[in-house]
């Protein structure tokens, strides 16, 4: 057996918490056998590496490992994309597809943020995990698969099992072993490495001398809450290493990046003589472009949902609201019959698969640089805000919750 050591160099993973031992070590063990294993934490600590280790460490190392973001798969889709499809089972189907459990038969699923799940999906799972048997959408076929499963939530899950949001028959499948990852306010002494190991990897990164931290500042480090956990410690590495000019960062320099505890805004934003006008009307500046930019992509994607379908009445009764926000001033309905009649025929070559679909939800690779980036700012300050809750902070933001969790995963926030 590869010792603790090795495996946490060969996985990048930096800390010497016994809790974070214990838990690599629980995956070092259990990564022979074929047992399912749940992965618990607080979003941000670590959960991706777990089942990593445990693919690497076990026979199936030589077949596929797929890493499944479950938060991020629109509802409609999740099915096809797990179990696959086939030709005409919906519309836009055109061609038969296998999903991610025919693709890894054999090797290793993750299924991250699996409380996500919709409650058909779980049915569906629990019986892949009972006797490896599945059904592709549209078909009546049962096919098999070999795939170990392993899944990690950031939810309670006996909350989300009492809501009836989650089945507890697959909850107690799922988790055969848990390993539990701590929260970086519960591994104080990993706090500084961890600084210190980002704060290298960026200064390589962006050719710069490498930031470091006075003896305060460290404890001023060491005492935060971190409610984003190392996602959040290695943003503010990130961000002391790109914007101080003096690489010795003393406690107030390292205290514009910590929000502020008690109101949880960003210190940057308040002060004294602060330009807080400017920032305040910047905001809403921001806020506007970002909800232009959502109304963009909700249009794109009833373009396209007209584009394939062909019950258009009833998605024009279904997005009525979105129609009339988007056309304020038109009247209160629009004819897409008519008026899209000729872009049926020029998009539908361009937009024949389900791919292209997903693809009119996320960012233009043409869009502007720098709407991109107040997007990144607006999020990061709504989580923080929020304290690092995606349900408040979507809500603010005006997304839904899995529109946020896919931008999050995006821009690696
Ligand atoms: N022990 C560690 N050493 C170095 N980097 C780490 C460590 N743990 C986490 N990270 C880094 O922190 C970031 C967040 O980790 P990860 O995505 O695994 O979190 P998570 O628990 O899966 O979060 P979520 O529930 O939101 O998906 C990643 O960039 C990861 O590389």
């Amino acid at each position: 057996m590869e010792s603790l050591q090795v495996i946490k160099q060969r996985f990048g993973i930096i800390g010497n918490d016994v809790h974070l031992n214990r838990a690599i070590e629980k995956a070092i063990r259990v990564a022979p056998t074929d047992i399912s294993v749940l992965v618990t934490g607080e979003s941000g600590v670590g959960k991706e590496s777990i089942p990593k280790i445990i693919h690497h460490l076990s026979h199936r190392k030589h077949a596929k490992y797929i890493a499944v973001n479950c938060g991020a798969i629109p509802e409609g889709t999740i099915d096809s994309e797990l179990f696959g499809h086939e030709k005409g089972s919906f519309t836009g189907a055109t061609a038969a597809r296998s999903g991610y459990f025919e693709v890894a038969d054999g090797g290793t699923i993750f299924l991250d943020e699996v409380g996500e799940l919709p409650l058909t999906t779980q049915v569906r799972l629990l019986r892949v995990l009972e006797n490896g048997e599945f059904i592709k959408v549209g078909s009546s076929q049962v096919q098999k698969t070999n795939v170990r499963i392993v899944a990690a939530t950031n939810l309670k899950m006996h909350e989300a099992i009492s809501k009836g949001k989650f089945r507890e028959d697959l909850y107690y499948r799922l988790s055969t072993i848990e390993i539990n990852l701590p929260p970086l306010r519960e591994r104080r002494e990993d706090i500084h490495l961890l600084f210190r190991k980002f704060a290298s990897d960026f200064a390589q990164k962006y050719k710069m001398p490498t930031v470091r931290l006075t003896d305060d500042a460290v404890k001023i480090l060491e005492n935060y809450g971190f409610p984003g956990n190392i996602r959040q410690l290695r943003n503010i590495a990130e961000q002391i290493s790109v914007v101080e000019e003096n690489r010795v960062i003393s406690t107030q320099s390292l205290m514009q990046y910590l929000p502020s505890k008690g109101t949880n805004l960003p210190s940057v934003i308040k002060g004294e003589n602060s330009k807080s006008d400017f920032n305040s009307e910047r905001e809403i500046m921001y806020k506007i472009l970002f909800d232009m930019r959502n109304d963009i992509n909700d249009l794109k994607k009833l373009t396209l949902d007209l584009m394939k379908g062909d019950n258009v009445d009833k998605l024009q009764e279904e997005n009525k609201k979105l129609i009339q926000k988007i056309y304020k001033e038109e009247k209160d309905t629009l004819d897409f019959k008519e008026e899209n009649s000729v872009e049926v025929v020029r998009f539908n070559d361009k937009y024949n698969d389900e791919n292209d679909y997903e693809f009119a939800e996320t960012i233009d690779a043409d869009e502007s640089l720098s709407i991109q980036d107040k997007e990144i700012e607006l999020i990061k300050k709504s989580l923080e805000r929020n304290n690092g809750k995606r349900k408040l902070a979507a809500k603010e933001l005006g997304i839904s919750e899995r529109t946020l969790y896919r931008k999050i995963k995006q821009y690696d926030l």
